[in-house]
């Protein structure tokens, strides 16, 4: 029998969070074995093999934790150099060739975004990079896109020939759908993690049973409309990339601090180069530096959300060091809910006994159960009366 469980999300204050830089020494989310989950232990035909549930229960204790955590030997690891190889050729090609794929070209959103040009929090992000999404044929229906924006979304991607840069649709394509598998099958075992039944997640990632709710026809002849995005992205060094000049020469905004918007970000930071930071729950920010044979994963706010606050969305940024040696260079995939989906969040009444045990562990550590983040609650979340894309 399903226990009941009372789990209600904490509450969140934002404050202006602590930093390493005030005197003490800067923790790492590397140093925490919770932290650290070995993919390899998942057994994806048979989800209930003691090595299976082994990886559940490490998960379970990931999802009451800030949100971020490493996930070892997954198969993007191997796909990692041939990956990084790619980004550092791209990103040393001359601007003209960057920008003839530039983004302002493409109504799907993809494409190149040259320095300085994205904001967060209404201060310049220190980089520029390329979006990738779906590669799909796009909606050419304009009254259709006119009721459905976010079908505007949908359609190709852009990329340079092999000749101005070997294998860059190639290598791109194959992460994606590499890492769309890996997302996959974490949303399983989170099912497990909270014990809810097969699909009651991912079937709002899927979009294979939520989209017949609302009265036009032509969007539901679509079918299921997944989605997923991801971004290569360069941090350069330099008071001045590409000829344009930083806004403010001391800043050290690469990304600011933010939540993902969407489900799972799969994450490939520079080995070399440091700069991303995952906020605790006290508001200190904890480095998180590159692992070998790891990528690093963290929650985005509709898990956040479908899960009542159980599992919490993670506030990270990237600290950029325009005065370094070497440009730092990442890969990010974002899973996503599918568009044309209706979320609704889970009942907390049917989650296993041993994930809110876990989770009211892990709310008596924190102070009063308070959580302080750098970024307000809920920013981002869907509403339940709209389909996902909707959401801006
Ligand atoms: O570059 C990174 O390491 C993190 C990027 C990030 O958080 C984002 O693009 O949402
Ligand atoms: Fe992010």
């Amino acid at each position: 029998m399903a226990p009941t469980a009372t789990a209600t999300a904490p509450t969140t204050s934002a404050s202006s969070g602590k930093n390493a830089s005030s005197g003490s020494t800067q923790q790492s989310l590397s140093s925490f074995s919770d932290y650290h989950l070995d993919y390899s232990l998942w057994d994806a035909a048979n989800p209930t093999s003691s090595s299976s549930q082994q990886f559940v229960a490490s998960l379970r204790q990931a999802m009451v934790g800030i949100g971020f955590f490493y996930l070892h030997n997954t198969p993007l690891s191997e796909k990692r150099d041939a990956m990084f190889s790619l980004v550092s050729r791209f990103f040393a090609l001359p601007l003209e060739q960057r920008m003839t794929i530039d983004m302002d070209q493409s109504r799907h959103f993809r494409g190149y975004c040259k320095f300085g040009d994205e904001r967060t929090q209404s201060k310049q992000d220190l980089r520029d990079q390329v979006d990738y999404a779906p590669e799909v044929e796009a909606v050419e229906d304009e009254g259709l896109r006119e009721r459905h924006p976010f079908l505007n979304l949908y359609g190709p991607n852009q990329f340079l020939s092999d000749e101005v840069c070997q294998g860059h649709k190639e290598t791109v394509l194959d992460w994606f759908a590499t890492a769309e598998e890996v997302s996959n099958q974490l949303t399983r075992a989170i099912e497990l993690s909270l014990g809810v039944e097969e699909g009651d997640l991912s079937q709002f990632l899927t979009g294979e049973t939520r989209m017949k709710q609302r009265d036009d026809h032509e969007l539901d002849k679509l079918g299921p409309l997944p989605y997923a995005r991801m971004k290569t992205i360069r941090y350069p060094t330099g008071d001045v990339v590409d000829g344009i000049t930083r806004l403010d020469s001391s800043s050290t905004q690469g990304v600011g601090a933010h939540k993902d918007s969407g489900w799972l970000t799969l994450l490939a930071p520079s080995a070399e180069v440091g700069g991303l930071e995952g906020q605790d729950f006290s508001g200190e920010w904890l480095s998180i530096p590159h692992v070998d044979g790891s990528i690093v994963v963290n929650f985005g706010q509709q898990v956040e959300f479908l899960t009542n606050g159980i599992v919490q969305a993670a506030t990270h940024r990237v600290v950029s060091n325009p005065s370094g040696k070497q440009d730092r260079y990442s890969v990010a995939f974002f899973s996503s809910p599918a568009m044309n989906t209706y979320l609704q969040p889970l009942d907390s009444g049917s989650f296993s006994k041993e994930l809110v045990e876990a989770w009211k562990k892990a709310e008596a550590k924190r102070n009063a159960g308070e959580i302080v983040s750098d970024v307000p609650k809920g920013d981002l979340f869907a509403k339940a009366d709209e389909p996902f894309g909707w959401h801006d």
